[in-house]
């Protein structure tokens, strides 16, 4: 074996593991053809942009900014269009300029987009009038219809996975880099809202306050090329290994595995074992990690995580999400905090208020309360201030389209509006009003911190 093919052999350790979550492909052959197919598709990231991202999230760790990471809890294929990746990605800008100025802090900011596609699920069937199919796991597995047909776990998908992957960002990279989300362009990305919304007239205001600040250093010399691009970052749960893994690559320039699939990956709630697969897997690769922890988790585990992804105590190289629920959050997260930050390793701390919020409204849509959200996030930041550790960020559940998922907001949405725009395939976001309020209550809460 050469050096490169026993480093590469490192990314499947994972194997010999347990496994949680993962789809029952009918057909391995198949399934075999697939990887070896996709073994041959070119990296939808580049290890370097990996490097930075770590670096960023080194400086969150450190204090000296905010992470901002949402987007879909499942990107779908038939929502790859320009509107729809347009108007996640403008939420996420339009959160990001009030972040920015409004809490006085850098935003890294990181979506939950252009690999989002596979989904742990707390039961592996669904019964509809007596009949029971496999659940529904992802565009990546299979087809969300209710139907044996659409249901059944199809590899071919993983494909399309990727595909889909790749135009997402082709076309945020797009975006980002080319001129529409020059900071100069603060207002543009309000036009369409501003009238209909209080979150937008209450953006308009502080759109203002940005371009005199931005006429202010121009005429102080600073070169205005300066607003023109935004660093903007990918991530998805990395849930199917044998996807991650075949996009694992080694880095020519280092020589160390990356998993070239997005920019950061995290491990979920339901699939962070200390000694499954996932963690083996995430172990092995230099991406920048992040680990779910929902309110069972001990401070013992929370170390030996830290001991298994970040030996090296490398600051950006791990991010705690936690996902406690409001009521929880309080009670459960200073053991953790104190247990961590003794143990000397710089960890990020995020926060995401949505995983321990969700309920069945009468209607029977899964939901959330926007008040729920906002009470985690506030338990967050009153746990932080209390020991002195940085609040790192929120990690949520978005889309930048008018959805009625979640109950409550400025805009408020009762109960009774949850069937009217339900689009989600599998838990409720919060909608672009909702977001942005939001953002601007975060950025408050992180100027008084
Ligand atoms: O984000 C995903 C969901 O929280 C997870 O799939 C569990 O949802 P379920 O209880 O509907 O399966
Ligand atoms: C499944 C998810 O979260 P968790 O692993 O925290 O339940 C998710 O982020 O969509
Ligand atoms: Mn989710």
């Amino acid at each position: 074996m050469t050096v490169n093919a026993e480093i590469h052999a490192g990314g499947n350790t994972w194997r010999s593991l347990p496994a949680a979550q993962q789809p029952e492909w009918p057909d391995q052959e198949a399934l075999r053809d697939v990887i070896a197919e996709l073994e041959s598709y070119p990296p939808l990231v580049f290890a370097g942009e990996c490097d930075q991202l770590r670096q960023r999230l080194g400086a969150v760790a450190r204090g000296e900014a905010f992470l901002l990471q949402g987007g879909d809890c499942a990107e779908a294929f038939d929502a790859v269009g320009a509107d729809q990746i347009r108007n996640k990605l403008k939420t996420l800008l339009q959160m990001g300029a009030v972040l920015t100025y409004a809490g006085s802090v850098p935003v890294v900011k990181v979506g939950r987009i252009a690999g989002q596609y596979s989904k742990p699920r707390s039961k592996p069937t669904e019964t509809r009038d007596g009949v029971t199919l496999p659940t529904y796991r992802g565009d990546s597995v299979n087809g969300f219809a209710f139907t044996p047909e659409a249901r059944t776990p199809d590899p071919q998908r993983l494909k399309r996975m990727y595909q889909a992957s790749a135009s997402t960002l082709n076309l945020v990279r797009a975006f980002t880099t080319g001129g529409y989300a020059d900071l100069r362009q603060v207002h543009a990305w309000n036009q369409d809202f501003v009238k209909s919304s209080p979150s937008g007239q209450r953006y308009e205001q502080l759109a203002r306050e940005i371009d005199r600040a931005m006429n202010f250093m121009n005429a102080c010399g600073v070169d205005p090329e300066e607003f023109k691009t935004v660093e903007f970052y990918a991530s998805h749960e990395a849930l199917v290994l044998d996807y991650e893994s075949a996009l694992t690559r080694v880095d020519s320039r280092t020589g160390q595995l990356y998993d070239v699939s997005g920019h950061m990956v995290w491990i979920g709630e339901r699939t962070r074992q200390l000694d499954g697969a996932h963690i083996e897997f995430a172990s092995k690769i230099r991406n920048p990690i992040g680990v779910k922890l929902g309110p069972t988790t001990t401070a013992d585990e929370a170390l030996t995580l830290i001991e298994r992804l970040d030996p090296d105590r490398e600051p950006g190289r791990l991010t705690f999400i936690t996902r406690m629920g409001a009521g929880k959050i309080r009670e459960k997260l200073p053991a953790l905090v104190e247990k961590v930050t003794a143990s000397g390793a710089q960890v990020v701390w995020v926060c995401d208020p949505m995983h321990g919020n969700t309920f069945e409204a009468a209607s029977g849509h899964k939901t959330r309360r926007f008040d729920d959200v906002l009470d985690e996030v506030k338990g967050f930041f009153e746990v932080h201030k209390g020991l002195g550790t940085h609040p790192g960020g929120i990690h949520v559940e978005l889309t930048g389209d008018d959805v009625t998922e979640c109950v409550g907001g400025g805009d408020e949405i009762f109960v009774d509006d949850l069937h009217q725009r339900y689009e989600t395939a599998c838990d409720p976001r919060l909608n672009r009003s909702q977001s942005l309020d939001l953002a601007f209550l975060v950025a408050e809460m992180y100027r008084d911190q």
